[in-house]
């Protein structure tokens, strides 16, 4: 059995990097990955969508052209070519990061599926097929996570799509229905209508996006129904059936009766489950909770002294900054003997429909629930002079503030580059500039960060 000082499992946000850094503070480490360098964000996630939320910018930029005065005649999509870049860029992304790892002293890069089989003791079946067995007195797992398929009556029965399989299409769906109506269903619902798909989005829960404030949800409706996208919400897909030749019958419930939705594709994004389950942690003693996710402390230690999670397998909010987050405190807490935790720290986020839907802290609903003293500013994009110009005016800038510290608490912006402008806030936050200097700062005009003057001045005091 070989032994190292380190063992990584999983190539994720946390895993390649910890490696890399272990293996260069001169631990002898392995890097254990079944798959691909990367993990969900490179090869899954972030890096392919947005790549093509970009193509689907540029359909709905050409559809709607004339409204700058610039015709644009008969465009149209080409899912291959879109696909084809995708993919390109994907590699490009994968192959540097893969070639980093296999040229760095003291790292073993190892491709195949690791088990526990004792006391940090693991096995590996190797892509080549052989096993091979280590020990490591720390472990780092970074296992991520995987599309959640419900039970629906029939699903089984057809080749449905998950946000992996559906960036794998070469050409584009006629009608594709979409249950789950939150980051995947909405981001690949509204990019798939601008490719020119017919889209339906089953959401079960009263709105789509649900965790945020209800004017989010009625604003973001508005925008994505005004692309001609039907959203269904307390709506859930009772029963999938597909004749040899036919189109596909969904039977969707909403408040109780019954309504038929004959399409060409359907989507699950309905979350996703963290991957332990090959791990068999009971046999190295680590615990996990009733969803399958690791249970770590503030400092991302399981149970098990030496053993540690990152990323989206030990549950909470599953963002690539946040893996990479998790990645820098361990190391910085085991190599640099720092004092680090992930307790209160900010989890910003942006949801990238067009427009974007960035957020930090804390919004109108949890401030209510906390029963805080706060104030709220709100400015609609229609008065910010850079959204008329430009001659997008959806969405919205709200933020949350304590009235007698002066201090942001939160920001919600809905509207074009929002996750920017919201991360002007996060900074501000950050350092503890408060609204009211905010209101009379001195920003470049016409950016849409300037409308923060606006947002604040829009308050009374
Ligand atoms: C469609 C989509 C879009 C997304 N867009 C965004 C976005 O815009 N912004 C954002 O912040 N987040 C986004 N996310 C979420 C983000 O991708 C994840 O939160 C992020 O990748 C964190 O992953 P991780 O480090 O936990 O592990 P992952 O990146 O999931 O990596 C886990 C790795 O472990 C490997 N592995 C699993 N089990 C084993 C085993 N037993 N042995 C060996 N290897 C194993 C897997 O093959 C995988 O490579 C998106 C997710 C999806 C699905
Ligand atoms: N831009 C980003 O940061 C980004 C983009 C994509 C994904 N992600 C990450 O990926 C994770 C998974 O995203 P997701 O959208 O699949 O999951 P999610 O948990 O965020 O949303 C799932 C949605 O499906 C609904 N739902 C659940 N069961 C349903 C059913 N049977 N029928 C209809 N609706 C149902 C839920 O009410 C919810 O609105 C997210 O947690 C997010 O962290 C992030």
């Amino acid at each position: 059995m070989k032994q190292y000082d380190a063992i990584v499992i999983g190539s994720g946000q946390a895993g390649g990097p910890l490696a890399k850094k272990l293996a260069l503070a001169g631990k002898r480490t392995a890097l254990i990955e079944k798959r691909w360098i990367g993990g969900t964000c490179v090869n899954d996630g972030c890096t392919p969508t947005k790549t093509m939320v970009a193509s689907a910018k540029m359909a709905y930029m050409a559809d709607n052209s004339q409204a700058l005065g610039v015709k644009i005649k008969g465009f149209s999509v080409d899912m291959a070519k879109i696909k084809k870049r995708k993919d390109a860029i994907v590699h490009q992304f994968r192959n540097g990061s893969q070639k980093g790892l296999e040229a760095t002293r003291n790292l073993d890069v190892i491709f195949g599926e690791a088990t526990f089989t004792g006391d940090k003791t693991i096995s590996v079946k190797l892509n080549s097929g052989r096993i091979k067995e280590f020990n490591a007195d720390l472990f780092f797992i970074n296992t991520g996570a995987k599309p959640f398929i419900p039970e629906i009556e029939g699903l089984n029965d057809i080749d449905y799509l998950t946000s992996t399989t559906i960036m794998d299409l070469d050409k584009v769906p006629e009608h594709l229905l979409v249950i789950g109506g939150n980051y995947i269903g909405l981001e690949f619902g509204q990019m798939f209508s601008r490719f020119g798909s017919k889209v339906t989005i089953v959401e079960k829960s009263g709105r789509i996006v649900s965790r945020e404030d209800e004017d989010v949800s009625e604003e973001l409706t508005k925008i994505l129904q005004e692309e001609d996208i039907t959203i269904l919400c307390n709506a859930s897909t009772s029963k999938i059936k597909k004749k040899q030749g036919e189109k596909i019958t969904a039977t969707v419930l909403i408040n109780g009766s019954e309504k038929k939705v004959r399409c060409s594709h359907v989507l699950v994004a309905v979350g996703r489950v963290p991957q332990t389950a090959t791990l068999n942690l009971p046999a190295t003693g680590v615990e996990m909770d009733e969803r399958g996710n690791v249970k770590v402390n503030d400092k991302l230690e399981t149970n098990i002294k030496g053993i540690y999670a990152l990323g989206d397998v030990k549950g909470g909010p599953a963002f690539t900054h946040i893996s990479y987050n998790d990645y820098t405190i361990v190391y910085r807490n085991l190599v640099k003997n720092e004092n680090l935790s992930i307790k209160d720290r900010p989890v910003p986020y942006c949801m990238f429909t067009d427009p974007q839907l960035g957020c930090i802290g804390i919004n109108e609903t949890e401030a209510k629930k906390r029963k805080l003293n706060y104030k709220v500013a709100k400015l609609p994009m229609a008065y910010v002079a850079r959204a008329i110009e430009t001659g997008d005016t959806r969405g919205f800038m709200k933020a949350i503030v304590d009235p007698d510290t002066k201090q942001i608490l939160g920001a919600t912006i809905l509207g074009p580059e929002g996750g920017e402008t919201m991360t002007v806030l996060q900074m501000a936050m950050a350092g503890g500039i408060t609204y009211d200097e905010i209101r009379y700062f001195v920003f470049a005009h016409p950016l849409f960060a300037e409308s923060l003057n606006n947002l604040f001045m829009a308050m009374d005091t």
